[in-house]
């Protein structure tokens, strides 16, 4: 329903956006992630039609939106905004602000639109209420009513909870995706944050510097990621040395593994291998030990940064929080790294 084919985004000198590609399916919820500046808003700006495309095309259910030589207006694409902001109307009822997008609709139609969205967003008595009377998260529910009330063909969330609490974050990412799917509404949401992405979409996009490194679901980033800014920036994790030594096996500090998997190394290749901390398993009955060097209480799980030989690192291990162990002691380990993720080593 959405498609981007390699858009570049200028601001005079700054390329903000360099090449990016994707396709968004109907009713899918794509998110945008990555750290400030790396070019994410600029892309959701130029979807809804308030940045220009140096070059490449955007395609809005088959139709050209946004090209070098084409720019179709943001109020004709069809499309709705939420921003972080929540940006609702601070002198009109919450019915009014709802109903603010619906003027070509007949009222008696409008006002049971209105009511349909209250249901939806499971705050079905405050149309009579004003914004400042209402939560954040309330006001943040009532701004993705508004967006969905024209019934748009793609709803946009512009970082729609970084003024909320964290807590609040992921049971609003949650609920705002029931109610997207619910309506089936295709949407893409921009966020620096992993959680809300894992929380609320079916397929992520990792950007650092304009470019877009990997567009993928969340499992396909955290186990298989592409690039060695996507296996840093998704979950945690570090890089040891490796060196094949065998057609699909790799030697490392944690010994000598079998592949599972297809990889491009041949024998005697000098690669890092990604190690996540569920990949060393606790394990008091092994023969292999390590030391532990710092511990964090996570409350279900502890994780434990432990020294091993042959790594100038420290590696992670998540253990479920009753392996209480303190900092100093040996603690034994269980490693399988068949399905592991390498990347060449730089010489
Ligand atoms: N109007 C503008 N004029 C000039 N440069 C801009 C403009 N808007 C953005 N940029 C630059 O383009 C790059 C990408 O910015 P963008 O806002 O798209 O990133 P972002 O990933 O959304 O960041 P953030 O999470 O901080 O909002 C940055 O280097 C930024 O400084």
């Amino acid at each position: 329903m959405l498609t981007l084919n390699d858009i570049q985004i200028r601001y005079g000198n700054v390329t903000a956006v360099n090449y990016v590609s994707l396709s968004l399916k109907e009713g899918q919820i794509g998110c945008l992630l990555g750290p400030s500046g790396c070019g994410k808003t600029s892309t959701l700006r130029a979807i809804a039609g308030f940045e220009h495309v140096a070059s490449g095309s955007i395609e809005l259910r088959g139709a050209l939106v946004s090209s070098a030589s084409t720019h179709i207006p943001p109020e004709k694409r069809h499309m709705s905004v939420v921003f972080q902001d929540f940006a609702l109307f601070p002198h009109m009822s919450i019915a009014d602000n709802i109903a603010f997008g619906l003027h070509t609709v007949p009222q008696e139609q409008r006002h049971a639109r209105v009511d349909a969205m209250l249901d939806l967003i499971g705050l079905p008595n405050i149309g009579e209420r004003y914004p400042h009377e209402l939560s954040g998260g309330q006001q943040q529910r009532v701004a993705l009513a508004r967006a969905l009330a024209p019934e748009p063909d793609l709803i946009l969330l512009d970082e729609p909870f970084s003024s909320l609490d964290a807590d609040l974050r992921e049971e609003l990412a949650k609920d705002i995706r029931r109610i997207l799917k619910h309506q089936k509404t295709s949407a893409l949401m921009v966020t620096h944050d992993q959680h809300e992405a894992f929380a609320i979409a079916d397929v992520i996009g990792v950007m650092c510097d304009g470019a877009l490194h990997q567009w993928d679901s969340a499992y396909g980033l955290y186990h298989r990621p592409v690039s060695r800014f996507v296996a840093d920036f998704i979950g945690s994790g570090v890089l040891i040395p490796g060196v094949i030594t065998e057609h699909h096996q790799v030697d490392c500090c944690l010994g000598q593994f079998a592949l599972s998997a297809q990889h491009q190394f041949d024998k005697g290749a000098r690669v890092e291998v990604l190690v996540r901390p569920d990949d060393i398993e606790h394990d008091d009955k092994s023969p292999q030990k390590a030391r532990i060097l710092n511990r964090m209480f996570r409350g279900s799980h502890i994780m434990y940064e432990l020294g091993v030989e042959g790594s100038h690192v420290p590696l992670l291990c998540l253990a479920p929080s009753h392996h209480d162990h303190e900092v100093g002691e040996q603690f034994g380990i269980k490693t399988d790294l068949a399905h592991v993720v390498m990347f060449a080593r730089a010489s």
